[in-house]
């Protein structure tokens, strides 16, 4: 279907009610976004979120259960890529990707690299060898071009001075800008790049973001962008869109969307006592009344139909190693549970203000605290999941009503956290320190974050081979202080580890399974 030519701001990306089911898991549910011609669209969330996959659906690896995926064209052809054969999505939809683990022909060099990714075109030209072997003017003039295309691309990407190169001698970061260099010389009109400031230091992920602001600025492609580096996400995306456990918890500009106490809880992975320290560092008080109040839908997620579609626990579900349906607790969800806390903050309230004075005081004693985890949701809590005492009352909060707080026996955080130490189980191969000082980097193995490299150093793990020596009772308690539900085995901590230990390694331990 051919419109108009578009506009920018026009979407160009549409994705409608889209799931994708692997078996008994549902990796993407009734996930809906739009991304705009023209913007650099973020796609954020913790491991195992979904972003892989909804680019895996995008780019055709993967055939969606169900949904809609609409690419409008600059000249305004509508085209259902959910229906689209990968390398139809390529050449006609004009959208190309880069992947979680680099992809290039290391033993060629950097234009090499940048004129295969030119093959069509040139196979084109030379009438499929014909009329190149007949050295004909097309065939001279679609090559010369290819060649100048791939300059032009080298000096985007600061790498013209290594034009001759084997790509494999580049550094990582500069391998990255290569990889963006070789998706652009097929003249995308949307690029899908999942997560390529991985692994970069800040000097590269810096020179990153300068390539991508000019392709954003320059070439008119749009960006769809996986990554967990806030530094490049907050700083060059125009929109970001925050999955966790397959579904939309946030969308909306980096601003509001940093601020989104679901994405905070959600995103960084924290301890539910410890949403409001980070929101404290964020900065944003207006968010911590939030808490303590109700949800602000203006700053959360809107009314999408993924929100709609009722709790994680009623939807999201996990299989086994086995094949066997394994439901997520509700509770998994840190988002789930910052609305769930604000929606008690607020039932206490309004029972509270319902009360005479006294028996206000009492009625809110028993009722939860803003944060505090009693009643319900308790039982909601998974396995072995070390649960705080009580939740202090917050330290920096502007004032709070008298009513939404008033009973919470201000326990200190030195005295809420014995207790929550005490029901944790605890790691049998703990270190006081580092080794020689140094730490090992944690965060090559995937799945573990900054967040959650920190906590495991709080809790003595410094290095890779305590990782891999870990039994399952050393699983079932970091699982307890991280609140994994069996991630740990799925996603083989172990056994990355004891690659990387192997190697004594600085790259990340080669991930399993799918398109990354
Ligand atoms: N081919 C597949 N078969 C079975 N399960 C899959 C497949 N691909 C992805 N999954 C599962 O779907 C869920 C979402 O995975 P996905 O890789 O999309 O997450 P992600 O947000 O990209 O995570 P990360 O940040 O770690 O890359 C995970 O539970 C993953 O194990």
């Amino acid at each position: 279907m051919v419109e108009a030519q578009q506009s920018m701001k026009d979407p160009i990306l549409k994705v409608e009610h889209l799931s994708m089911k692997f078996g008994g898991l549902i990796a993407i549910g009734d996930l809906s976004f739009e991304a705009k011609r023209g913007d650099i669209t973020a796609l954020i969330g913790p491991n195992g979120a979904g972003k892989t996959t909804v680019f895996n659906c995008i780019t055709g690896f993967y055939k969606p259960s169900e949904g809609m995926i609409t690419l409008t064209r600059q000249n305004g052809e509508q085209l259902l890529l959910e229906r689209m054969p990968d390398f139809r999505i390529t050449a006609k939809a004009k959208v190309a990707r880069t992947f979680q683990n680099i992809r290039l022909f290391s033993g060629m060099t950097l234009l090499e690299n940048l004129l295969v990714a030119q093959h069509n075109k040139l196979m084109l030209a030379s009438g499929f060898t014909v009329l190149g072997l007949l050295g004909l003017g097309t065939y001279r003039q679609a090559s010369d071009e290819s060649v100048e295309l791939a300059k032009f691309w080298l000096e985007k990407a600061n790498l013209i001075d290594r034009a001759d190169d084997p790509a494999g001698d580049l550094p990582y970061g500069a391998q990255r800008r290569l990889e963006i260099a070789r998706a652009m010389c097929t003249g995308p009109e949307l690029l899908c790049l999942d997560e390529p400031a991985a692994g970069l230091n800040p000097r590269e992920s810096a020179a990153l973001n300068e390539l991508l602001i000019d392709i954003k600025e320059h070439s008119g492609t749009s960006i769809l962008l996986i990554e967990h580096d806030m530094s490049v996400v907050m700083q060059i995306s125009d929109h970001v869109v925050v999955l966790e456990y397959g579904r939309k918890i946030s969308d909306g500009d980096p601003t509001s969307v940093k601020n989104d106490p679901r994405v905070i809880a959600a995103y960084l992975g924290v301890d539910d006592e410890e949403v409001e320290e980070v929101l404290v560092e964020v900065g944003d008080e207006q968010v911590i009344e939030q808490l303590d109040a109700e949800p602000d839908r203006a700053h959360g997620p809107g009314d999408s139909s993924s929100m709609m579609a009722g709790s994680v626990s009623d939807t999201i579900a996990h299989s086994d190693d086995y094949g066997e349906r394994v439901t997520v607790s509700r509770s998994a969800s840190k988002a789930d549970q910052v609305d769930r806390r604000a929606a008690r903050a607020s039932e206490a309230a309004s029972q509270a203000a319902a009360k005479t004075a006294p028996t206000a005081k009492k009625a809110s004693a028993k009722a939860s605290p803003a944060y505090g985890l009693t009643g319900t949701a308790k039982s909601d809590r998974p396995a072995g999941m070390a649960k705080p005492a009580a939740r202090p009352v917050a330290k920096s909060a502007p004032a709070k009503s008298a009513v939404a707080k008033p009973a919470a026996p201000a326990k200190s955080k030195a005295e809420a956290k014995p207790v929550a130490a005490k029901k944790a189980p605890a790691l049998s191969n703990t270190l006081a320190a580092p080794r020689g000082g140094k730490a090992d980097r944690l965060i090559l193995i995937k799945g573990i974050g900054p967040v959650n490299e920190k906590k495991l150093n709080e809790h003595g793990i410094f290095h890779f081979d305590q990782i891999a020596a870990w039994k399952k009772a050393d699983i079932a308690a970091a699982e307890a202080y991280l609140a994994f539900d069996g991630r740990i085995e799925r996603e083989d901590w172990m056994g990355q580890a004891k690659v990387l230990a192997k190697q004594g390694a600085t790259k990340p331990a080669a991930k399993r399974g799918g398109s990354k």
